[in-house]
């Protein structure tokens, strides 16, 4: 299967795309790191690991990366995840250790282990560790096989009328990751926001009755509640999966070549993702933009690897 690591702040969304890339057979996860966000560092790594009791996940790698953005104050999603940063349902003890190697060593030495052009990158969260990771071994931006990251948006934000949350909360680490000379794919809100957790959805999910898919369906019930108080959306858009369901089946998507520019300086625009689609960009552009998703063959692959996963066992 395709390689990959998650780079995550579980997050309710987070969360399902644990349950994507550990259940879905065509992607082998390497490792889990976790970076502040959605919560504090502390928060959004005991989820992770709770979330992988849950799933019963053996033998992944889960390290915990920075604990502040490179140069921006801490801002969390409190009022959408919660004081715990994934509230609801009751959270099992973990049962993994945590690594006590730091997510950026670790994304730097799983990385180098592996073939040339054989690991996936992919950060649901800021980009704080992803920076931190280039900068300290830059070996690892000609060996990495593709950079795909939930962050951004085309038109429209969330954190701003004009920025999304992850490039938001850690812009200057974005405007690294972005230029770092890698292929980067930005799965942004104009596509995660077609992958609602509808009603008929979320039932699908429950009828699947296994312990997992009854944790997934009262995480999605939360998130949904939230949603709805927050956003005024009457389904949540479930934001990180995407960026896997990419990496599982591109054509899912429709993707664009375009240069991405990211605003660090705005007074009103700071964490902008300056999508730059007015004409053919040039060869050298190593940076594209997803504009389209098949959102019932999404839901098909949350549904599939939820069947995959079982009870766990
Ligand atoms: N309101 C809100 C704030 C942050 C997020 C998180 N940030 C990204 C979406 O902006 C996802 O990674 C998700 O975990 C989602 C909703
Ligand atoms: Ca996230």
């Amino acid at each position: 299967g395709k390689k990959i690591i998650l780079d995550c702040d579980p997050g309710y969304d987070d969360a399902v795309a644990l349950f994507l890339a550990h259940g879905h057979p065509d992607i082998e996860l390497l490792a889990v790191t976790t970076v502040v966000g959605n919560q504090t560092l502390e928060k959004v790594t005991r989820n992770a690991l709770s979330v992988a009791r849950i799933i019963k996940m053996e033998n992944v790698t889960f390290a915990a990366g920075c604990t502040q953005p490179l140069v921006k104050p801490i801002h969390t999603a409190a009022e959408i995840h919660g004081e715990s940063g994934l509230d609801g349902p009751v959270l099992p003890e973990p049962h993994l250790r945590l690594s006590l190697r730091h997510a950026v060593d670790v994304i730097i030495e799983t990385i180098l282990s592996q073939p040339k052009d054989s690991v996936t990158l992919v950060p649901t969260g800021g980009l704080t560790n992803i920076a931190m990771a280039l900068r300290k071994e830059p070996k690892i931006i000609d060996r990495v096989r593709e950079v795909v990251l939930m962050g951004g948006a085309i038109r429209g934000g969330n954190a701003t009328p004009c920025a999304e949350f992850n490039i938001y909360i850690d812009p200057e680490a974005a405007e690294i990751v972005f230029n770092a000379g890698w292929k980067v794919t930005m799965i942004g809100l104009d596509v995660t926001h077609k992958a609602l957790a509808t009603l008929p959805i979320r039932n699908q999910i429950r009828q699947i009755d296994t312990g997992p898919a009854r944790f997934l369906s009262d995480l999605l019930g939360f998130f949904s509640e939230k949603y709805q108080k927050v956003h005024g959306f009457d389904a949540p858009a479930i934001h990180d999966p995407c960026a896997v369901a990419y990496v599982i089946n591109p054509d899912l998507f429709t993707v664009q070549q375009a240069p991405i520019s990211i605003e660090t300086q705005g007074k009103h625009t700071t964490g902008m993702t300056v999508v730059d689609l007015r004409h053919r960009p040039p060869a050298t552009c190593q940076t594209y933009v997803a504009t389209d998703i098949n959102s019932e063959a999404f839901w098909a692959l949350i549904v599939e690897a939820m069947q995959h996963i079982g009870e766990g066992d």
